[in-house]
């Protein structure tokens, strides 16, 4: 583990400028935490800024020391387990049974497992890493927490989005505890009941953009269906048939066709499965009975194929938009002129041309007319609202 050492998370100049890390106050309560990587420093950054005294227990003390504030205690894992009620481990599941060598001396105590599985991992183990942690300890309380906080957060401290940490383990008392010291480092606790909800726990941090890969992967799919469409039609039928030349169309026409039919299917799509689980409820004639998965997954979708749907209405605008800039259009121009001098016309005028860009207009400015009563109304809510959390955050 020496190559992470070398690029330590929290830089030296940035501890040592913030005095109030210099310091804990005596008779602060007593931390342990096992390990002295990325999320060890952060922890113990925290806890030392929120009040705790902190003992960390290395393999390697005098390498690691100077990692962390002045007022962290680095020793052996042996000392550093020994005083401390909490013992935080930052260390990894595969690295859980060094660790059995420490069993005596941990007994009773409550040992907070903030451990993250990797995806493969997850699928690997049917046992949560937190269960694991506890069949190893019998003698010690398993606590599960701070595994969707990152290192970085830690260190930053908590954003609204992310403030809560979920919390379980089998002991009330000692779940009491953490959650207090979460709330102490500026974190929402959030109860997930026993320690057999930790699986669900270590899930949670792999889940959060997996949300997407569905929609993005159906909109992709659709994207391909409807430029392969439409390039039969635009371009392949006009040239097998009549010889015409129209691949010029692939990079901006046929894109800009397709977007719009991607965004309406997209934006049904949003709609269907709610109209699906009304017909549902209506047939069943209650609304207390779960849908079927796929139902379920279809729902809880809506949100991303939305934006996505969005996206696409975007970006069509903005290639209509950009359609008169193409030379292809030019060119048309001037042989449409050149058509009506030979004619004998006496002025270009191209209704449809004319309709057209009188319509783009029209709509961008209403569209940044729109935008901007948006952003005065809502400005003054959300002012309010940043307000209110930051009010509700010194509070606590
Ligand atoms: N980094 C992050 O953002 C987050 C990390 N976590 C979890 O925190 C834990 C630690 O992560 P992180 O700090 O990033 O990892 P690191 O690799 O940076 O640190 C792991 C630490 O484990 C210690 N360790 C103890 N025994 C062993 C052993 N036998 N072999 C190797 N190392 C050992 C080492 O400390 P020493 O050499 O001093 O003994 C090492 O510094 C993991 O379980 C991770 O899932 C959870 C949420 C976020
Ligand atoms: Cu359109």
């Amino acid at each position: 583990m020496s190559g992470e050492m070398d690029k330590p998370l929290i830089s030296r100049c940035l501890i040592d400028s913030d005095g109030s890390l210099a310091e804990a106050p005596s008779g602060a309560p007593k931390v342990g935490i096992l390990g002295s990587g990325d999320f060890a420093r952060s922890l113990a950054t925290r806890l030392v800024g929120s009040g705790f005294s902190v003992v960390v227990g290395s393999r390697n003390p005098k390498r690691t020391a100077g990692l962390f504030p002045a007022s962290v205690q680095v020793t052996f894992q042996e000392e550093a387990v020994s005083s401390p009620e909490v013992i935080f481990v930052a260390v990894f599941r595969e690295h859980y049974s060094t660790l059995c060598s420490l069993s005596d001396l941990l007994a009773g105590k409550i040992l907070v497992d903030v451990s993250n599985p990797t995806e493969q991992e997850h699928l690997r183990h049917r046992e949560s890493n937190a269960e694991f942690l506890a069949s190893l300890f019998p003698t010690c309380t398993v606590v599960k927490a701070f595994n969707v906080i990152s290192a970085w957060t830690l260190q930053a401290g908590p954003r609204d989005g992310n403030r809560q940490v979920p919390i379980c383990s089998d002991q009330q008392e000692a779940k009491h505890v953490v959650s207090e010291m979460v709330r102490a480092m500026g974190f929402m606790p959030v109860d997930m009941g026993s320690l057999t909800s930790a699986r669900e726990v270590e899930a949670m941090p792999l889940r959060l953009l997996p949300g997407w890969k569905v929609p993005t992967l159906l909109a992709l799919g659709l994207f391909v269906c409807f430029y392969a469409y439409n390039f039969i039609r635009d371009v392949l039928q006009p040239y097998v048939q009549e010889g015409k030349n129209k691949f010029y169309k692939l990079p901006v026409s046929v894109v800009n066709t397709t977007l719009p039919c991607v965004a309406y299917v997209l934006l049904s799509l949003v709609y269907l499965p709610g109209v699906l689980a009304a017909t549902l409820q209506l047939q069943w004639g209650t609304k207390y009975r779960r849908f079927p998965d796929w139902l379920d997954h279809w729902l809880q979708h809506r949100k991303q194929i939305g934006l996505l749907s969005f996206f696409c209405a975007a970006l069509h605008a903005l290639y209509s938009f950009c359609l008169p800039l193409r030379r292809s259009h030019r060119y048309e121009l001037i042989n449409m002129a050149v058509k009506q001098v030979l004619a004998n016309k006496s002025h270009l005028w191209v209704e449809e041309e004319v309709w057209r860009m009188e319509i783009y207009l029209s709509l961008g400015v209403l569209a940044l007319g729109t935008l901007s009563l948006l952003a005065v109304t809502s400005l003054p809510s959300i002012a309010n609202s940043l307000n209110w959390r930051e009010f509700s955050f010194v509070q606590k």
